[in-house]
């Protein structure tokens, strides 16, 4: 089994939103790496941050990831910073994968200051965004199969350039 899609980007690009509406257009299942963590930790991910540190959220990242690549046969959202994982990254080579891709200003409205977002909730969120895309672009890139820059288009209109490059 193996995913119709995996879905790639930072925090902000659009990836759970783009993925649900992409997974009904499709006809098949929607599935968020985040919210398995979620679901396996039995709290909330800016809890994981705080109480056990980011080393412990990215290792059970990289499981979560793992066994969703293995069990789901639908669209699957990973988490913003998943490629940050070699282990992950290898294990995407094989798959087709959607690049969601928004620049700086546009990430940094979209994302807010949101705490649920704990990278994203210090002093200053422009730079960290900046530095946050510096770092990772060559990441999101290595995987990807396509990719989309959404910062001037609405949710659906992203569906439908996904939908044009990895085929119906
Ligand atoms: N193409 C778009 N145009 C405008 N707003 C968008 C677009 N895509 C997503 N949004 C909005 O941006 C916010 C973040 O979207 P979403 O949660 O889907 O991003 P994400 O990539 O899953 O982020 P994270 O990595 O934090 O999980 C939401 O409020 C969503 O409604
Ligand atoms: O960009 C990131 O590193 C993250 C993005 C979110 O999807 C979550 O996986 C978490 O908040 C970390
Ligand atoms: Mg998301």
């Amino acid at each position: 089994m193996s995913p119709r899609c995996v879905v790639v980007g930072p925090p902000g690009a659009g990836k759970t939103t783009v993925s649900e509406l992409l997974a009904e257009r499709l006809g098949v299942g929607f599935r968020d790496v985040d919210a398995d963590i979620v679901e396996t930790a039995g709290k909330p991910i800016s809890d994981i941050f705080t109480d056990d540190g980011e080393q412990v959220f990215r290792a059970l990242e990289e499981e979560a990831v793992a066994k969703a690549l293995a069990e789901h046969d639908g669209v699957l959202a990973l988490g913003g910073g998943a490629v940050l994982s070699p282990r992950t990254r290898e294990l995407l080579r094989d798959h087709t994968v959607v690049f969601l891709n928004v620049g700086m200003a546009e990430g940094v409205r979209r994302t807010g200051l949101s705490s649920a977002r704990p990278l994203l909730s210090g002093v200053n969120p422009r730079s960290t965004f900046k530095a946050l895309l510096d770092a990772r672009l060559p990441l999101y890139r290595e995987v990807a199969t396509i990719e989309v820059l959404t910062d001037s288009l609405d949710p659906e209109q992203v569906t439908d350039a996904v939908i044009e490059g990895v085929g119906q």
